[in-house]
């Protein structure tokens, strides 16, 4: 899953259906049994299976990505883990505890403690300053403005407003609004961290450096992440993990490497299609199987994508190592890379061929 194997989030088996007496459809088990038929039931009976037997975990310090197209569930999913929307059926486990089985008035406290949430339209108040948004889930929590402030302070500075904490929204560009909601999702530094088409309303040079601010908040937090996105591009960029959804229904999970060299079906492929093996394709997908580890080479860790590993293969012919967790898994030479992108793509041309 994740280099760290603890599950923080667990969801198992999610059904949210609109529709007349939704409930109805899990009195017997026929969702266990085939859910197939049961979407179609559904559907037949003019119900919408918003999310239809969505199951996926999420690891301590993950970040997992939920993609697919427009009205295809995401965003169903993501309120579902906060209910925002109550699930008409499943079972949603964070840190342990069941959030279905939790009173309004503790999922509340469940949102205050535990979650943090980013929006795409930014969802910040435009009576309060800067400084004022960020400390208002602090508020909320009870926490004096004198103990507060530390903590606004840091979240601040983490994100890059020092200096802008007297401003209000309408003083601040699009990624610095997306930046304050950042900031106020990250003040009571939450174990969950939600983001929802985040970087969606930014035009594509300011979301390209949002992405990069976003991963290198992230390594220095290990946050357990759900971000959704219907940008494949973004999706690789940002994700550990990602599950790609469709009519409601999970269609694939998987790392990106696997779901580029090895898609589902022709939906998943059709996102695929035009990505370059580079970008996807880990050190550690790429060993050179014959070679043995040895002293005194370069280290790379074992999620470096190859595209940047290109530049330290021309320095170093002879192969650099690839470590994990402190441990050499292998090395990968110039040789070793082409043969895997070599052997991938005729795997696409072989698929490409069986499907014309
Ligand atoms: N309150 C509701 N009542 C009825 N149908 C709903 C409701 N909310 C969502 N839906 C339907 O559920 C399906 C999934 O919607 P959802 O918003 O989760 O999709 P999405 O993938 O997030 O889409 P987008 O990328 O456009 O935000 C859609 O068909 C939508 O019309």
């Amino acid at each position: 899953m994740t280099s760290s194997s603890e599950i923080r989030l667990s969801c198992r088996n999610i059904w949210k259906v609109y529709g007349r007496e939704p409930e109805r459809y899990f009195k017997d088990d026929a969702a266990t049994h085939d859910p197939k038929a049961l979407i179609g039931k559904m559907r037949d009976e003019g119900a919408i299976p918003a999310a239809a037997n969505v199951s996926f975990d999420v690891g301590v310090g993950e970040i997992f990505v939920i993609m697919g197209l427009s009205g295809s569930g995401k965003s169903t999913v993501v309120r579902c883990l906060s209910r925002l929307v109550d699930p008409t059926h499943g079972e949603v486990v964070l840190d342990g505890e069941d959030l279905l089985a939790k009173s309004d008035k503790d999922m509340i406290q469940v949102r205050r403690h535990k979650i943090g949430m980013v929006f795409q339209n930014f969802g910040l108040m435009p009576h309060l300053s800067v400084y004022e948004n960020i400390a208002f889930p602090l508020s909320l929590q009870g926490t004096t403005p004198a103990d507060a402030k530390p903590r606004v302070d840091k979240v601040i500075d983490l994100v890059g407003l020092q200096g802008r904490e007297k401003s209000y929204p309408h003083q601040l560009s699009g990624g610095q609004q997306q930046r304050v909601g950042i900031a106020r999702s990250l003040a009571v530094d939450p174990d969950l961290w939600l983001l929802d088409e985040p970087f969606s309303a930014l035009d594509p040079l300011i979301r390209r450096q949002m992405q990069d601010e976003f991963l290198r908040i992230q390594n220095d937090l290990h946050k357990s992440i759900v971000f959704i996105t219907h940008d494949f591009l973004e999706a690789l960029r940002v994700a550990d993990r990602m599950m790609i959804m469709r009519g409601g229904e999970v269609v694939q999970t998987g790392t990106p490497a696997e779901l580029i060299t090895n898609p589902a079906d022709d939906y998943v492929a059709e996102f695929t299609n035009d990505v370059p093996l580079v970008r996807v394709l880990c050190a550690h997908e790429v060993i050179d199987a014959d070679a043995v580890p040895d002293e005194g080479r370069p280290c790379v860790p074992a999620q470096t994508p190859v595209e940047m590993l290109l530049p330290m293969l021309a320095a170093h012919p002879e192969g650099v190592a690839v470590e994990r967790a402190g441990t050499v898994e292998g090395i990968v030479t110039a040789q070793s890379v082409i043969s895997a992108l070599a052997r991938l793509s005729d795997q696409d041309d072989a698929k490409a061929e069986a499907t014309a």
